[in-house]
């Protein structure tokens, strides 16, 4: 018998972590539903060549796995053990992946190795004297044992009756190291946890916000105006994370295929482009209120910096001029405050200045008397402020409405000799009407944060002495860019694992909070699965039936869920619940919110309904807390719909099911449980399996033949609790009739 070791090692899996992020970015790109093991063994899984070489070549997410834990170590312990000419990595990868994996090699650290790729692994092992192999995909494993080669398997299932003795199966590498070259070193490998993203960063947050997203992404800082290193950066990033500098425009957008979230950490989305990215189906993020304070303490020191002339009066002793009489500072006790905005800048300001004693009044036509009264602010319209406040203050979003606000003619209305100040945003402010009424003392002074165009280099408000002008730092503080990053890099990572998160600019606010509306909308989501699977072809209406009290928020996110997945299957279009609503009109998709009975004390129900030649209903059950797909077609089921199910459509004879378990038995597919339902004896008929293995094609096809079996379909649904990483990307889905 040779003695020698010769080991084959295979790449994706056992030297990588496990590949489900090579399933998970095919999906989201071209809209399929791979299983997340798909990578494991792709060919095996019949994941079509062009999809393997894009997941594998450059532009591929493969260039993005992290290695296994211990993979570069293996490596090296086995060429120092069994000498370099006896380790060689055999791959199932397409041949043209040579060179990003090689790359991807050198990147990680694993010393030069021979590498050969090949689907037939046992033909190449044989040819080259392979004694031993490690695996993580059992069809490779069973080939490779087949052809009298030891084979060490990565798995935790226990092993099945019958299996070769020549497959050994060992958790992970350290027990694969173990069985093959004794104890594992124990060196330490400084491991994060597994890296699934990719997040573009185009300007400056907090560290410890940078720190969270690193434990589960790899950041890739970009300079936001360098617009062709942002949309290359963009390529293959899951989400995109700017402040005020990054314009967001559909060009940008345009550049991240795989793009899921813009994040702004800050509160003004005006420098992205929302409708852009609604279309696109990517999520936009804010975090609103996490630096009000900051830009409203900044906004007050504008203030008391222009009424003590405090810059003037600091320069010119620096300078050693002692010019007491020069100088003449006012008191802001008893003026009149006009605050424009009154949302949470504009709320901070007027709580600050309450102290002063000031008489305040505001403009905001979107928020409630209570709110003025809150606030001890008392409303007035625009054009009275203007006329009566000594000091006019902004803090309204840039929008169409608020553009040039304060222009000429604004300026002509006010009291001679107010105070201006702008830490909103530039547009608000006319600058050129500003600057001319400055020169000739119509407005007294102005305190401004903020410019149209920024980085502002040029300004005509630049050397006038009677205005203040700090570079957009109102919400700069430490403690504003701790919280906006903490909310930030909390929600961006929520949203990328398909978490509901509070702080999202484009999908309707919802009434209910985060783990119970995600329980809901996930359960909602596999219902929109599980009808497109019963229907194949787009319907040109869904309806979604309610009843029971639910708000009108929960119902539609709930019906956005359901028909984002339901689309992924009638589209090639890219889906989300962002866009769900429009690629349904797009496509002419009639989608109707019929509420049936409201009464509070119904348990509620969202019943999803196509109708037409094909006509399917799923129905989810919701009892405010826990939700299920507890009916298929109007036969109510006794357990949630959940897991690896083969469901049949059927006439309830004897021995159909009988004969559908004897298929599945054949081909080694292990039955965990079964639901039937009749309507009447001898009527229409459903079943429903919970199945432990993967179904074959060729299994279904011979289903469909039993006589009395109308139609049988091979769905995933995930479990109303998510496993980590697992976004919303469950399995495959078949249909066979
Ligand atoms: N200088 C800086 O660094 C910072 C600037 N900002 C800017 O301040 C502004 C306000 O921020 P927040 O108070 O957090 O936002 P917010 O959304 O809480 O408040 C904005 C308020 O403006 C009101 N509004 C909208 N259109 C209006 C109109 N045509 N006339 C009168 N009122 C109108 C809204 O009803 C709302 O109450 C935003 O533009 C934001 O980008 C915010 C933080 C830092
Ligand atoms: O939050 C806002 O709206 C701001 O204006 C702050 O902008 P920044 O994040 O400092 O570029």
């Amino acid at each position: 018998m040779n003695d020698v070791i010769r080991l084959a090692l295979d790449l994706d899996g056992v030297l990588t972590e496990h590949p489900r992020i090579l399933a998970h970015a095919a999906n989201e790109t071209f809209g399929l539903t791979l299983p997340l093991h798909a990578f494991v063994d792709s060919a095996g899984c019949n994941v079509p060549l062009e999809i393997r070489r894009w997941v594998y070549g450059p532009d591929g997410p493969a260039r993005r796995l992290r290695p296994a834990p211990k993979g570069r170590r293996f490596v090296e312990a086995a060429r120092a053990a069994l000498g370099a000419e006896n380790v060689l990595i055999l791959t199932a990868r397409p041949q043209e992946a040579r060179a990003t994996t090689e790359e991807w090699l050198r990147e990680h650290g694993f010393p030069a190795c021979a590498i050969r790729f090949a689907d037939d692994k046992v033909a190449v092992a044989h040819a080259l004297g392979v004694s031993h192999a490690v695996e993580d995909s059992v069809r490779h494993a069973t080939a490779y044992a087949a052809a009298g080669i030891r084979c060490l398997l990565l798995t935790t299932d226990p092993k099945p009756e019958g299996e070769s003795p020549l497959i050994e199966r060992v958790p992970d590498l350290a027990a694969a190291w173990e069985r093959l070259l004794g104890a594992p070193d124990e060196e330490e490998e400084v491991e994060s946890g597994p890296i699934r993203y990719r997040i573009v960063i185009s300007d400056v947050i907090d560290p410890a916000a940078r720190a969270r997203l690193a434990r589960e992404a790899e950041l890739i800082d970009v300079d936001g105006q360098d617009v062709a290193a942002l949309t290359a950066a963009l390529r293959d990033a899951d989400a995109l994370i700017v402040r005020s500098e990054t314009q967001v425009t559909r060009e940008v957008l345009a550049a991240g295929p795989s793009l899921r979230v813009v994040a702004r950490a800050g509160t003004g989305v005006d420098n992205i482009d929302v409708q852009g990215a609604t279309e696109a189906g990517i999520l936009v993020l804010n975090a609103p209120g996490a630096n009000a304070v900051s830009a409203g303490e900044h906004t007050i020191a504008l203030l008391l910096a222009l009424t003590r002339q405090i810059p003037d009066a600091n320069a010119a002793v620096h300078a050693g001029r002692w010019e007491r009489k020069r100088f003449k500072p006012f008191d802001l006790q008893g003026k009149t405050i006009g605050i424009v905005g009154l949302g949470r800048v504009g709320s901070v300001v007027a709580q600050r200045l309450r102290a002063f004693e000031t008489r305040l009044i505001g403009y905001d036509p979107y928020i409630a008397r209570e709110r003025f009264q809150q606030l001890g602010v008392e409303p007035v319209p625009y054009e009275r402020l203007l006329a009566e406040a000594d000091v006019v203050t902004f803090h309204v979003p840039a929008t169409s409405e608020t553009i040039n606000m304060l222009d000429a003619d604004a300026i002509a209305r006010m009291k001679p000799g107010a105070i201006v100040l702008n830490c909103a945003r530039g547009e608000v402010v006319d600058q050129e009407a500003l600057a001319e009424a400055l020169r000739t003392g119509r407005v007294a002074a102005a305190g401004v944060d903020v410019f149209p165009d920024e980085p502002a280099y040029t300004s005509p408000l630049f050397g006038l002495p009677n205005v203040i002008l700090t570079p957009h730092i109102g919400g700069s503080s430490r403690e504003a860019l701790a919280a906006v990053g903490e909310m930030i890099s909390t929600t961006t990572l929520a949203a990328l694992r398909g978490e509901a998160v509070p702080n999202a600019v484009n999908l309707p606010p919802a009434s209910l909070q985060g783990p119970e509306l995600q329980r809901l909308t996930r359960v909602a989501s596999a219902a929109g699965r599980l009808l497109s699977v019963l229907r194949s072809a787009r319907p040109e209406r869904l309806e979604v039936i309610v009843q029971g009290a639910v708000p009108l928020d929960v119902t539609e996110r709930v019906t956005a869920a359901a028909l984002a997945e339901a689309l992924r299957r009638w589209t090639d279009r890219r889906v989300t619940p962002v866009n769900a609503r429009l690629v349904a009109r797009d496509l002419g998709l009639d989608v109707h919110i019929v509420t049936g009975n409201a009464d509070p004390a119904l348990v509620p129900e969202f019943a999803f309904e196509v109708d037409g030649d094909d006509p399917h209903r799923v129905t989810v059950r919701w009892d405010r807390n826990e939700a299920g797909i507890m009916e298929i077609d109007r036969f109510s089921l006794e357990r949630p719909l959940a897991g690896d199910l083969l469901i049949t459509r059927h006439w309830d004879r004897p021995g159909v099911v009988g004969r559908v378990g004897t298929i599945l038995g054949r081909y080694n597919v292990n039955i965990a449980g079964m639901q039937v339902g009749r309507h009447e004896r001898g009527g229409q008929a459903i079943m429903v399996l919970n199945v432990d293995d993967i179904i074959p094609e060729a299994a279904l096809a011979e289903i469909v033949t039993i006589p009395g079996i109308e139609s049988a379909y091979v769905v995933s649904l995930p479990s109303a609790v998510p496993e980590s990483g697992d976004a919303n990307g469950w399995g495959a889905a078949r249909a066979a009739r």
